[in-house]
């Protein structure tokens, strides 16, 4: 049986947007990005946090591990969690999105466990647009992603067209009430202020 025992969590940034390094965001008195990790505990056996700055989770409880390949942006954080995942599939998410659907990610774990075929990858499509993040990934997509990074093609979402993806169509999520929240991520101020942050 296919479940998501792992979840990845990418904090690896530059915040030039922000102006500052957006793992400062406090969200409920504690730093956002273990925020993310309390919302993705339950669900989950293993939480791994993809940083630079690896001493500031020292005594999260979580695995900390770094850009296997530097500077190439999201994408090298998605393989690095990949390759130190101890499961097939992790749910990967960024360190900037701080609203998780619960529901979701067990709607993603029920499609796996009906799906006779080998998925690489399992995100959602709203508009047309690819959804890099609140996606499933599965290790069998390390050596297409290492292809990716090798000839600096950094665009995930290039990627996730490239693998065996399975699509969620917006339609289908509204089902479980997935709204636009999950979606949601901080690069700016203003995002700070819109969402009362
Ligand atoms: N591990 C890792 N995570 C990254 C890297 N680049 C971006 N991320 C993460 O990926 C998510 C989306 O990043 P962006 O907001 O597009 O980039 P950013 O560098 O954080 O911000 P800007 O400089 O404003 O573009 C954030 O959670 C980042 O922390 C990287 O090189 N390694």
């Amino acid at each position: 049986m296919v479940k998501i025992e792992s979840a990845i969590i990418l904090c690896g940034g530059k915040s030039t947007r922000m102006g500052f390094d957006k793992q400062n965001i406090r969200i409920h008195d504690r730093p956002i990005v273990l925020h993310i990790a309390s919302q993705l505990e339950p669900l989950v056996n293993e939480i791994i946090i993809v940083t630079n700055t690896p001493e500031r989770y020292d005594s999260s409880g979580y695995r900390v591990v770094g850009d296997v390949l530097k500077d190439c942006g999201p994408i090298a954080g998605v393989y690095s969690g990949l390759l130190n995942s101890s499961s097939q599939f992790s749910y990967v998410v960024a360190g900037d999105m701080p609203f998780i659907n619960q529901d979701y990610i067990r709607y993603l774990e029920k499609i796996l466990k009906s799906t006779e075929e080998d998925l690489d990858v399992l995100a959602m499509r709203r508009k047309g647009i690819i959804e890099p993040f609140h996606a499933a990934y599965s290790k069998s997509v390390c050596p297409l992603l290492y292809e990716y990074i090798q000839q600096k093609n950094y665009r995930l979402y290039k990627l996730i067209e490239s693998a065996n993806t399975r699509y969620i169509e917006e339609r289908e999520g509204s089902k479980f009430d997935i709204t636009d929240e999950m979606f949601i991520n901080l690069n700016t101020v203003r995002d700070l202020d819109d969402h009362n942050l």
